[in-house]
């Protein structure tokens, strides 16, 4: 049974105000900037923040309503089922085990405080366990596991309670790069078996398009884009979510011979001319030229700008560039030296038409 929020919340100045469905086996991605609400909108899926107006409702609680869904908050009608009768799981970023009691015990307090007995809880614990490949570690402490086996030790103990939705909140964000890779790749695998709705909220554009089916990026406590890893990649409408994909991203309008004028002035040259009036743009920044001299040849949309920033990659650089336009460039680091891009170089950048993205606003 689906999660379905449709509804706002306060807190202090700020507004989160937003619909949101998750559909059983579905994981959907909460992105968006510091502030723009993530928290806040796991604390009221959770039940530790109430909404101010709207309703939300979840799967049913008890086995025999499994099918049902049952309101959990609704301020108006004063419906509201506390954080314990929701069947949430919910993972942190601190994996927050019980020191005292070795890793299956910890599993297993989620089916014992359902009333499960002691030998069902183990069993359910030592499952849960070979699923994030951690059997072999049932009876070790907590401290003596590595962050990523905590971690994984949080979800087993997380998803042995057979919630129905699962809350995961920044749950790789206290992880080094290498443990990060390989504990995204057991949380993928494991969620792609929970039947279960689930909710990751992430910082990490790899680990939204990696493992959600579905993005929703926040920002200022509303919505600004909804869609697949795919549609998003492919099509961000807002200047944050073009940011996180790593696409050059701007508001256009177009004539009707087809030129494209960026908002802020600067004319566009398009291979395609676009099927509506209000367009957006896009450029990927491997796609932007850099030259010391204004090139001459191949009929291309070229800009003198400023750089702005540098930052280096590995082999590859982005260079944040500024003038008649903003723009991100993506160059090897042999060119960041041969073109000597520090901030303050100016240069060209170019672009071909064929390289230049529309599409309706
Ligand atoms: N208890 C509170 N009282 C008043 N304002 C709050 C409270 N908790 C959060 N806020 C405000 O609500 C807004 C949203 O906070 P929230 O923690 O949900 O954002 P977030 O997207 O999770 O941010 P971050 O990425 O930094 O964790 C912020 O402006 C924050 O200052």
């Amino acid at each position: 049974m689906s999660v379905h929020l449709d509804g706002s919340t306060r807190r202090g100045d700020f507004t989160l105000e937003l619909a949101l469905d998750v559909e059983p086996g579905e994981v959907v991605a909460v992105l968006g900037p510091n502030g723009s609400g993530k928290t806040t909108l796991v604390d009221v899926l959770a039940g530790l923040t109430g909404l101010t107006e709207g309703a939300l409702s979840g799967p049913g609680g008890g086995a025999g309503d499994a099918a049902g869904a049952v309101g959990w908050d609704a301020p108006a009608s004063r419906t509201w089922v506390a954080p314990q009768q929701r069947r949430v799981g919910l993972v942190l970023a601190d994996p927050l085990l019980f020191p005292h009691l070795s890793v299956r015990d910890n599993v297993a307090f989620g089916p014992r405080s359902r009333g499960a007995g002691r030998a069902t809880g183990r069993r359910t614990a030592d499952a849960e366990l070979a699923t994030v490949g951690l059997a072999d570690r049932a009876g070790a402490r907590p401290s003596t596991l590595s962050t990523g086996q905590a971690q994984r030790v949080a979800l087993a103990r997380a998803l042995a309670g057979e919630p129905r939705l699962l809350l995961l909140d920044e749950p790789l964000s206290a992880l080094d790069a290498e443990t990060r890779v390989t504990t995204r790749a057991t949380l993928a695998a494991r969620l792609r078996t929970f039947e279960g709705c689930t909710v990751l909220v992430t910082h990490d554009p790899l680990d939204a398009l990696t493992i959600a089916d579905r993005l929703v990026f926040l920002d200022a406590g509303r919505v600004v884009q909804v869609g697949t890893p795919h549609e998003v990649v492919s099509r961000p409408r807002n200047p944050y979510v073009a940011r996180v994909v790593g696409l050059n991203l701007w508001r256009a309008t177009a004539d009707a011979t087809g030129v494209v004028r960026l908002d802020g002035g600067a004319a566009v040259q398009v291979a395609e001319p676009p099927d509506a009036a209000d367009v957006w743009v896009t450029v990927r920044p491997s796609a932007v030229a850099l030259w010391p001299q204004e090139p001459h040849g191949s009929p291309r949309n070229g800009w003198r700008l400023t750089v702005v920033a540098v930052e280096l990659a590995g082999q590859s650089a982005r260079v944040s560039l500024t003038g008649r336009i903003d723009l991100v460039a993506e160059v090897t680091a042999a060119s960041v030296a041969e073109l000597s891009l520090h901030p303050g170089t100016e240069v060209w950048a170019t672009v071909k038409a064929t390289e230049v993205s529309t599409y309706a606003a």
